[in-house]
């Protein structure tokens, strides 16, 4: 487990309607969790700063936004995640769910401090990130949310922290009301986890691109030689030029 603690350097720009710059990278997030935990809220506070206290219950909507990060331009996608139950047997119920995550590149996995059932959820939904993505790069943050509620606290710090050690994820437990910074960070450290990933890859695709020999083309030498190969075989068989 790797907690968050970073530098605010994350800017947000709106999509300008002539694109006349490059974008670097495309990163998709999915952000999951059980009903209520926040999901939205985190959402609307990392595009707009601001906290807006209720909506609508989620349909799953898909916000994009172009951000610069560290010199890249990166066009994110992120995925409102329609609200995961999980059967008491652990399965996922979503219809939907499997195919979010199919989709994204990076996950943040919701729940919240004062809901223990959103807390076991977590778990589920990491066995099925990694059945769909068994490779196990692929970055996933683990938020505690709601963390100004502590009167209400079902779920210890520790016990967060040592989720994410199991599962090998990063662990923020944040209040999405009272801290816009945590928010940033949580999404922020996700873009960067994803793009690096996107990087790495790319490297490998290279070298490997790089080992395939080319097919030689004839050089100027060689094609001169052929020519005058065939002009002296013409005079042979003619006698003339
Ligand atoms: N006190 C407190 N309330 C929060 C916090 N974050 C979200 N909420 C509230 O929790 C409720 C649910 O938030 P949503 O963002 O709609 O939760 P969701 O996970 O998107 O829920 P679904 O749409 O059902 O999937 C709203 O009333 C929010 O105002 C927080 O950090 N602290």
């Amino acid at each position: 487990m790797r907690s968050l603690n970073m530098s605010n350097n994350f800017l947000l720009a709106p999509i300008p309607e002539s694109a006349d710059y490059i974008i670097n990278r495309d990163v998709k997030i999915a952000v999951l969790g059980s009903s209520g935990v926040g999901k939205t809220a985190m959402i609307v506070r990392f595009l707009t700063r601001r906290f807006i206290g209720d909506y609508e219950s989620n349909t799953g909507n898909l916000y994009s936004r172009l951000v610069h990060l560290e010199g890249e331009q990166l066009f994110v996608q992120i995925q409102d995640t329609p609200c995961v139950q999980v059967d008491s047997d652990g399965s996922l119920v979503s219809e939907h769910t499997c195919k979010y995550i199919e989709w994204a590149d990076g996950f943040l996995l919701v729940y919240s401090m004062t809901d223990y059932n959103s807390y076991r959820a977590i778990q589920v939904l990491h066995q099925h990130i990694r059945k769909v993505h068994p490779d196990s790069k692929v970055p996933v943050v683990i938020v505690g949310n709601k963390g100004d509620l502590l009167h209400a606290r079902q779920v210890q710090t520790s016990e967060g922290i040592q989720l994410a050690n199991e599962l090998g994820a990063v662990f923020s437990e944040i209040s999405t009301s009272e801290n816009c910074e945590d928010v940033y960070d949580v999404f922020q450290h996700l873009c960067k986890e994803v793009s690096k990933l996107q990087s790495q890859y790319l490297a490998g695709e290279k070298r490997r691109g790089s080992l395939i020999p080319r097919p030689k083309s004839p050089n100027m030498q060689d094609l001169k030689r052929r020519f005058k190969q065939a002009l002296s075989s013409k005079v042979k068989s003619t006698g003339t030029l």
